[in-house]
């Protein structure tokens, strides 16, 4: 039995916090909101992020960081990736041995570029951690409370320690992989939630399963062309990480990518989205953070491109598939060189 600090207590940490409750380990699920703490404590049920599930009883709700991460085996950060450094910076004083960092959210930090793990080697000193660990895949966190069947992947550049992470949580419900392709998964995990907002805004606009499907299509060349240009392994990308993410996050009800889109497609402005969601939408942030990247490193990444300009350009969602459909005739696999259609 391990004791974890679950840092973050939205939809995802609770539900990941349900799993290792399962698997008999002592966790502490902390956040900062003293009503919700109450919430998990007193009611055991989420109500704000996670309504009608019940929470384990021997899961303990903190606000307090010592309390939290008083001798932990393993910090599991959980919040979104705006509020990571500020976390991270708030944590060091409260730990003092290495201590293995797992990770469970998706997005790419603007300006710097940074993955989650980038943020985590940069903001936590050397003695302090034993390892980085990415958890990601296809998994909603309302399915995941439900203990329904679910796949992930435990990615790390230390083999021992992505082990260690799937013994911790796998279970009869919650399947882990590992993958040692730390930038292919954190990418896949973090990208597809562009290809999502742009799923949900086909949809709003009216448009149906062909739309979907060519942009979630398009959408993983994209991803994966940035991935591969970054380090990664372009078979990450046909995996849970990536394909796989990238299904449910386009396909499903639960995914707050999707919907913020689909409302975008039916005319809303970002504010009115933003604030009728109440949850992180990690993929709008991460929308200018690849269409920086991909700039810088020279990669072309239209249907990033033409989200950015939606997202913060103002550009209608109908001018974005008309400039989309109206690109260039293009070979559909980069590598084959057909002459005719190269000159
Ligand atoms: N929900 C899901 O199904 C999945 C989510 N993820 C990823 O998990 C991460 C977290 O998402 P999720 O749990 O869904 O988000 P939610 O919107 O459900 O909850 C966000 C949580 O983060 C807290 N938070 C926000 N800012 C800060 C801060 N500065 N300091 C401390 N806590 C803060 C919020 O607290 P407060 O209420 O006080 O603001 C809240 O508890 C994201 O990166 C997401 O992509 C990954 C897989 C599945
Ligand atoms: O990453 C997720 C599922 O795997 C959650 O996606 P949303 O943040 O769009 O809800």
């Amino acid at each position: 039995m391990a004791k974890v600090a679950v840092l973050g207590s939205g939809s995802w940490g609770t539900a990941l916090s349900i799993v290792l409750a399962d698997n008999d380990h002592k966790v502490y699920l902390w956040g900062r909101s003293e009503e919700q703490i109450k919430d998990i404590n007193e009611n055991h049920e989420n109500k704000r992020y996670l309504p009608n599930v019940n929470i384990p009883e021997s899961i303990v709700g903190s606000t307090s960081l010592k309390e939290s991460l008083v001798d932990a085996d393993a910090i599991l950060l959980v919040v979104p990736t705006k509020a990571m450094r500020s976390v991270l910076k708030d944590i060091i004083g409260n730990i003092s041995s290495p201590t293995i960092f797992i990770h469970a959210s998706k997005g790419i930090e603007p300006e710097t570029h940074y993955r989650v793990s980038e943020i985590i080697e940069e903001e936590v000193p050397h003695n302090l951690r034993a390892a980085v660990v990415a958890l990601s895949g296809p998994s909603h966190a309302e399915e995941v409370s439900m203990r329904q069947p679910t796949t992930v992947t435990s990615s790390s550049l230390n083999t021992e320690a992505a082990t260690y992470v799937q013994d911790l949580f796998m279970n009869q419900h919650f399947r882990v992989y590992t993958n040692p392709d730390l930038i292919g998964v954190e990418i896949g995990g973090s990208l597809k939630n562009i290809i999502a907002i742009g799923a949900g805004m086909t949809n709003g606009l009216g448009f149906g399963d062909n739309a979907k499907a060519a942009l979630m299509t398009r959408g993983l060349a994209e991803i994966a062309r940035l991935g591969v240009k970054l380090g990664a392994n372009p078979l990450t990308f046909a995996g849970l990480s990536g394909l796989g993410d990238l299904i449910v996050t386009c396909t499903s009800v639960h995914s707050r990518n999707w919907r913020a889109g689909n409302m975008l497609g039916k005319g809303k402005a970002l504010e009115e989205v933003l604030e009728e969601m109440g949850m992180v939408v990690e993929g709008i942030r991460t929308t200018k953070a690849a269409y920086q990247l991909a700039k810088q490193m020279g990669v072309d990444m239209p249907i990033t491109k033409v989200l950015y300009d939606v997202l913060f350009h103002n550009k209608t969602p109908e001018d974005a598939v008309s400039e989309l459909m109206g690109r260039v005739k293009k070979h559909e696999v980069e590598y084959l060189k057909i002459d005719k259609l190269d000159t």
